[in-house]
């Protein structure tokens, strides 16, 4: 059975000529509303127990809306929300706190709401009271509170006891950073404990680290539904079309090194050692990426890299239309789809780069890098895009999305993701010690 099931949800706002009208009709007097605003429509989805889900959408997408719904403080204009479970979202700032109530009076009121006992409460309140961490400010007024202070007592007790399905909106982006990886830490046991998890957050790396599906809403519809990288995919796609992208990087290589084969003008992209085949391809068209090469000490397409090797990552790109200004881009995530390091030409060339072309040009453009990375399995995307940054309105013409599996392999084990290369020095020893180990 699902937990939760979304069927043909829709919401329309009514929008009023006048304020007279809104009022006139909340006394009963036959006011016709002069419009319907449908933001929501036809949104369907359902989500099984311990699934975690993430919404993606930009501004006025309708991620709030939905989930008001699901939670039921907000009711739908047609369609149906089913849910087998309880639900503790934390949607909006304060989740309705009394600013007049100390937080620990507050506590007693949202958690009764929530259906618990005052008993239960009280043998709840020492955790919760620690797990918001605001010291005295607990027994003073709401009102005195900070935004991240508000959100440091709603997360604790919506989650002091553990719901079936937790909805959390932009909420925690308020807390501080330290907050935000203990707030995770929670969702993630509840989660390994089989909690359900809908996530609403403008950060793709937040959606693919909590996140194993989500949805893109775009106007108030369902505009993808699938695995949380592929989502998160498109909508960065979506946000870098309309929006100040992630640049370009540019070099046009010199072929010197690069043989012939890789001088062809056919799109033999697909044919080349760790080619992909589960990218993701987008862009408006204008340019096409027909072929890519990997230099690696002098080693073309390298099977592993060592690691904190300097890589040459080419690229060759057909335009089928004048442009005044592109930019190629290019990206290295995790397999899990987090964001290692992405840059353009722009951005690498500190705004000196600019690159006009004509239809029927072939370029050819090099990212030049030190690859500062952990043993495993990296996935690379190039992108080409046209328009100018610094105005904000690069369009993709061609990206090609976690394209090449780049295998990194290292001797000397680290932690973590990106190799800072430390050194180590005993600064200062005590002599006696020094040497009994030198006796040693
Ligand atoms: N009370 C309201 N009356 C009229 N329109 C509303 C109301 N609340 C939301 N809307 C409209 O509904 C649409 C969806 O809004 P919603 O807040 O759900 O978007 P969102 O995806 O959460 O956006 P954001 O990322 O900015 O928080 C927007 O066009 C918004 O203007």
């Amino acid at each position: 059975m699902n937990l939760l099931s979304v069927s043909h949800l829709g919401k329309a706002y009514r929008v009023y000529a006048s304020e007279f009208q809104r009022i006139g009709r909340w006394f009963g007097l036959p006011i016709k509303p002069s419009e319907e605003h449908w933001v929501m429509k036809d949104v369907s989805f359902s989500i099984r127990p311990g699934e975690s889900i993430g919404i993606v959408g930009q501004n006025g997408a309708g991620k709030s809306t939905l989930l008001k719904m699901i939670a039921g403080t907000l009711q739908p204009s047609e369609g149906s929300v089913q849910v087998n479970g309880r639900i503790a979202a934390i949607l909006e700032l304060g989740m309705g706190f009394t600013p007049e109530l100390t937080g620990r009076q507050n506590v007693f009121h949202s958690a009764g709401l929530m259906g618990f006992s005052v008993a239960q409460v009280a043998e709840a309140m020492p955790e919760i009271e620690a797990f918001a961490e605001i010291g005295e400010y607990f027994d003073e007024p709401v009102r005195t509170y900070s935004s991240g202070m508000q959100m440091r007592v709603a997360f604790a007790v919506s989650t002091a006891f553990r719901p079936d399905l937790l909805i959390v909106d932009e909420a925690l982006s308020v807390g501080d950073s330290y907050f935000q990886a203990k707030c995770f830490k929670r969702i993630k046991q509840y989660r390994e404990e089989g909690m359900t998890l809908i996530l609403v957050s403008h950060s793709a790396d937040d959606i693919v680290r909590h996140c194993e599906r989500a949805i893109l809403l775009k106007n108030g519809r369902v505009g993808f539904d699938g695995s949380s990288r592929e989502v998160t995919n498109r909508y960065l796609d979506e946000l870098f079309g309309k929006k100040k992208g992630v640049g370009h990087e540019t070099e046009v290589a010199s072929p010197g090194l690069v043989s012939e084969d890789f001088l062809n003008t056919n799109d033999v992209f697909a044919t080349r050692a760790g080619y992909n085949p589960a990218e993701y391809r987008w862009g408006h068209g204008g340019a096409a990426i027909l072929d890519y090469l990997i230099i690696v000490d002098g080693e073309r397409f390298p099977s592993r890299i060592e690691s904190n090797s300097n890589g040459d990552f080419y690229f060759k790109v057909r335009f089928d239309a004048d442009f005044e200004s592109v930019v190629p881009g290019f990206l290295i995530k995790t397999l899990d789809g987090i964001f290692l390091y992405g840059t353009n030409s722009f951005v690498s060339s500190r705004g000196q780069s600019a690159i006009s072309v004509r239809a029927g040009d072939i370029r050819m453009f090099r990212f030049s890098l030190s690859l500062n990375l952990n043993a495993g399995d990296h996935l690379v995307s190039f992108g080409i895009s046209s328009g100018n940054p610094l105005m904000g309105d690069l369009v993709p013409l061609d990206r090609r999305y976690d394209a090449v599996m780049l295998k990194i392999s290292r001797v000397v084990q680290f932690w973590g993701l990106s190799d800072m290369q430390a050194t180590f020095n005993i600064e200062y020893q005590d002599p006696s010690e020094a040497e009994v180990v030198a006796h040693d």
